[in-house]
């Protein structure tokens, strides 16, 4: 465990982390929300994160007032004490009608209770899921984007980027108010200025930051390639993102798993022509030219050349945007409540969440079955020993070999499929002392238990080889033999076949010692793993 974070749980359990952000009013006049867990009482669960619930709740003190309440996890929080103070101090500076502020917040055991306004519609997210599978209406796409813009264009003034804008993070009220939500990762220019001695001014592009923060799908190409540093315009990418996250109901590339989808834009380069591209030609002529270019804008590879936010709203797009009532007519009306839709996406994501359980179980079942080995093949072109397994038939179609893969930071072996050209001849990773490349640096103790097992696996071989060697000159003995017509055929056929049995028997239990001998190979390189991960 990282020592921050050991230090931060310290903090928190010692009650030190108790911290109170201040609403969007007046200090003044601002309600008092009570730091005690017992003054509030929980009605209903609205929403997940990575590593917080959301619920509903009422605060009995305050004449029963709907709250929200997101209940972080401290042990599963990517970020640390100083991170989470940090956000309460940018939260606590903050003042915007499009910024939600907390009321305040207290820790309860190991999770942080933020109370915020309750926020009846919920995420602008939660509501396409549930209600506009493919994209609002762009009248109604304007009023929300409007209204980012007028938040985004506070928070960049202050210095501060968001750095996680999208549909998850944009949050409607019953009165059709839109609001940017969860500074969870959100930085402050100046502190990054400020340690790199770099000049502060909110509008210069030397403001640099070079962590990798948001969430993929909406991280822009810079941001990614963070060695370059970035700055306020990464934000206005994401803001072009989430507008098609609203246009066509997910953002692009979300039919890949964000890992991918980041690999691909360090390799293709993101266009919004490409996103267009791979939309169904129907949608071609459904959004307006003002709305594309808009978001053409916000998709300029190059950061310096997009917008920044306070130049969008005065783009033409906005010229005949609706006020808020709007929303309230064709989103909200019909619209089922925060908790009946969080509710029912619990059980949509049921199913496909026990598949994928029994799915593991089967992988899990095949990879132990594959870890036994029936014997070794000698891959003379690429002097490369490979394992084969019990049962395999090289006259199949299709042959099973190992592989070492890292899967969730564990190796294990993996089954894998050649055709039948290569059956037989699939390259394992025990062969090769550097692998297929996968094998990251830093894992000296797993390489060197990994050197032992070929070893053994080696010297194993070369007894076998031997005694088959033995066994061969036997057998031509035998047929020189039978050329001297000594031996009638059935003794000569009785012979050769109690020494085919004996080498047979042999040959079984040099199999059973070498699985034996590999099985508790791998015992120790998972328990060698297991050491290195904790
Ligand atoms: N103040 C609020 N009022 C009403 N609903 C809320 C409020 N805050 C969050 N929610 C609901 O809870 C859901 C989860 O919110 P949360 O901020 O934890 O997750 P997320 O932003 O979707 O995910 P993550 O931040 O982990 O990527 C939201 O999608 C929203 O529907």
């Amino acid at each position: 465990m990282k020592l921050s974070r050991l230090n931060s749980l310290r903090r928190v359990q010692s009650g030190e982390l108790i911290m109170k952000f201040p609403d969007d009013q007046d200090e003044s006049k601002r309600p008092q929300f009570p730091l005690d867990s017992s003054c509030y009482k929980i009605i209903d669960e609205i929403g997940v994160g990575v590593s917080a619930v959301v619920y509903k709740a009422i605060c009995i003190p305050m004449n029963s007032a709907v709250v929200a309440i997101k209940a972080i996890d401290l042990d599963r929080s990517r970020a640390d004490f100083d991170d989470i103070r940090r956000e309460a101090k940018i939260l606590s500076l903050l003042s915007h009608p499009n910024i939600l502020n907390a009321h305040c917040s207290f820790t309860v055991d190991r999770r942080l209770w933020v109370v915020m306004p309750f926020m009846s519609a919920g995420s602008l997210q939660s509501i396409i899921t549930s209600s506009f599978p493919d994209g609002l209406p762009e009248p109604c796409i304007a009023v929300v984007l409007r209204e980012i813009l007028h938040a985004l264009t506070y928070l960049h003034d202050q210095g501060h980027l968001h750095r996680d804008i999208k549909a998850g993070n944009i949050l409607m009220d019953s009165n059709g108010s839109v609001k940017l939500a969860d500074f969870g990762v959100s930085a402050s220019i100046f502190e990054a200025n400020s340690t790199q001695g770099v000049p502060i001014s909110p509008s210069s592009t030397s403001m640099m930051l070079k962590e990798i923060a948001g969430t993929p799908y909406w991280m822009a190409p810079e941001v990614i390639h963070s060695h370059n540093g970035y700055s306020l315009k990464a934000d206005i990418w994401s803001f072009g993102i989430t507008a098609l996250e609203l246009a066509h109901g997910r953002p692009p590339l979300s039919h890949l798993p964000p890992s991918k989808s980041l690999l691909l834009k360090i390799t293709r380069r993101f266009r919004f022509s490409d996103y267009e591209n791979q939309q169904n030609s129907n949608n071609k002529n459904k959004f307006s030219k003002g709305f594309k270019e808009l978001v053409a804008s916000c998709l300029d590879q190059e950061p310096s050349r997009r917008p920044c936010a306070d130049k969008l709203l005065k783009h033409p797009f906005f010229r005949n945007c609706k006020g808020p009532d709007l929303l309230i007519k064709t989103v909200l009306q019909g619209l089922p409540s925060v908790e009946e839709r969080f509710k029912l996406g619990k059980l949509q994501r049921l199913p496909s969440m026990k598949m994928e359980e029994e799915d593991e179980e089967e992988i899990e079942k095949e990879i132990i079955k594959q870890r036994r080995i029936s014997g070794w093949n000698f891959k003379e072109d690429g002097l490369e020993l490979e394992p084969v397994f019990p049962g395999e038939n090289c006259e199949e179609d299709e042959c099973s070999i190992i592989k070492q893969v890292r899967f969730g930071g564990e190796s294990i072996m993996e089954k894998g499929s050649r055709d039948s050209s290569e059956c037989c001849s699939g390259v394992s990773d025990l062969s090769s002392p550097t692998g297929n490349g996968r094998r990251g640096g830093g894992e000296a103790e797993e390489e060197a238990v990994d050197r032992e097992s070929i070893m053994g696996g080696l010297v194993a071989l070369k007894r076998s080889l031997d005694e088959q060697r033995r066994a061969v000159g036997s057998l031509i003995e035998l047929i020189e033999g039978e050329k001297g017509g000594e031996m009638s055929r059935e003794e000569q056929i009785g012979r050769l076949m109690e020494k085919m049995t004996r080498e047979l028997e042999n040959e079984r239990k040099r199999n059973f010692e070498l699985e034996m001998e590999l099985e508790f190979l791998g015992l120790q390189i998972s328990a060698a793993h297991n050491t290195g991960a904790a």
